[in-house]
């Protein structure tokens, strides 16, 4: 079973699926780069980006096929969004407050990341967040270590009606309705900065594409599980022979382990 697209002769790239992105900011573009890379990489049809000039800049240098619109465009229809990634919630402007809370309101599947956490209470539509251990410690309102992340993930998923990917080693993915599954990575390579925003950029592509024929429930959970493999598959394959990686790097294998994927 898989969720990745593959296009045919009826497809076009809005068929393809269309992600909505609001991610990076002026502290940490990074991560719009490799959120949007990732969805690239991943077999998406259409990406767009809301975000500061600096950041699209930064994105078009590496992917001029993305398409930007300034922070106060109306949203314009997308098939899934993905939210927060390199941004810090402390920082945020009421431009931006506007525009998660309207695509979190919007209905359409939301994936939910970093500094976009602190709002998905408003979410009206099926959505994911994909909280690290420090994340998912603040959404639980603890502040010791050590606690157990599973029972943690599964009581926020209950609590926000949304499936949780806590990321770490092992990632636990669990749905609402309490089903789990703990997924251990090909390599702890992974521990590298901006491996998470590469993997929501993975979850943004499957999640946009599979939207017109699977929106809710045990889907998104299965979506985040295939999202969260195919991220430690490409992340082994970029880690071969025990060789250092970047967050690039793991996104530039991400062609090679959907290709695997879809021969198996
Ligand atoms: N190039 C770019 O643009 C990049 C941009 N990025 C963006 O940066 C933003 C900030 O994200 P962040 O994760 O660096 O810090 P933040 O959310 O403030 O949490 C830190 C607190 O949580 C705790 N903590 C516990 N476990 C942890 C864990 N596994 N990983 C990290 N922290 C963990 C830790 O506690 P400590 O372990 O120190 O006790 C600390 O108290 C965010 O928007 C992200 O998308 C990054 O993706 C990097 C590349
Ligand atoms: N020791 C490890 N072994 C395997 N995977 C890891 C390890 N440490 C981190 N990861 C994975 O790397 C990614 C890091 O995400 P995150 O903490 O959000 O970092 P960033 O915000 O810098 O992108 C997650 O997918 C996480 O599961």
């Amino acid at each position: 079973m898989t969720w990745l697209r593959v296009p045919g002769a009826d497809d076009d790239k809005r068929s393809m699926g269309v992600l909505g992105v609001v991610t990076g900011s002026e502290r940490y573009p990074g991560a719009a780069v490799l959120g949007v890379e990732a969805a690239w990489r991943t077999g998406i049809g259409y990406v767009r980006l809301w975000a500061p000039r600096r950041v699209q800049d930064l994105v078009l240098a590496r992917r001029p096929e993305t398409v930007c619109h300034a922070m106060d465009e109306t949203s314009g229809s997308v098939d899934a969004w993905l939210l927060g990634s390199g941004q810090d919630a402390r920082e945020r402007d009421p431009a931006l407050r506007a525009l998660l809370l309207e695509a979190l309101g919007s209905g359409a599947p939301c994936i939910v990341d970093a500094g976009a956490l602190d709002l998905v209470r408003g979410h009206a539509g099926p959505t994911v967040i994909t909280p690290h251990e420090g994340e998912l410690m603040r959404l639980l309102g603890l502040r010791q270590r050590p606690f157990d992340r599973a029972a943690g993930a599964a009581r926020i998923a209950a609590e926000l009606d949304a499936v949780v990917v806590a990321k770490g080693a092992p990632t636990h993915v669990v749905a609402p309705g309490g089903a789990a599954v703990s997924l251990e990575a090909r390599t702890h390579r992974l521990a590298t900065a901006g491996t998470g925003d590469v993997l929501a950029g993975v979850l943004g592509a499957l999640v946009a594409g599979s939207a017109a024929f699977a929106a809710a429930g045990d889907s998104l959970a299965s979506m985040a599980t295939e999202a969260v493999e195919l991220h430690g598959e490409a992340a082994g394959m970029a880690a071969a022979d025990g060789r250092p990686i970047t967050a690039l790097d793991l996104a530039e294998q991400l062609p090679a382990a959907v290709a695997d994927r879809l021969s198996r």
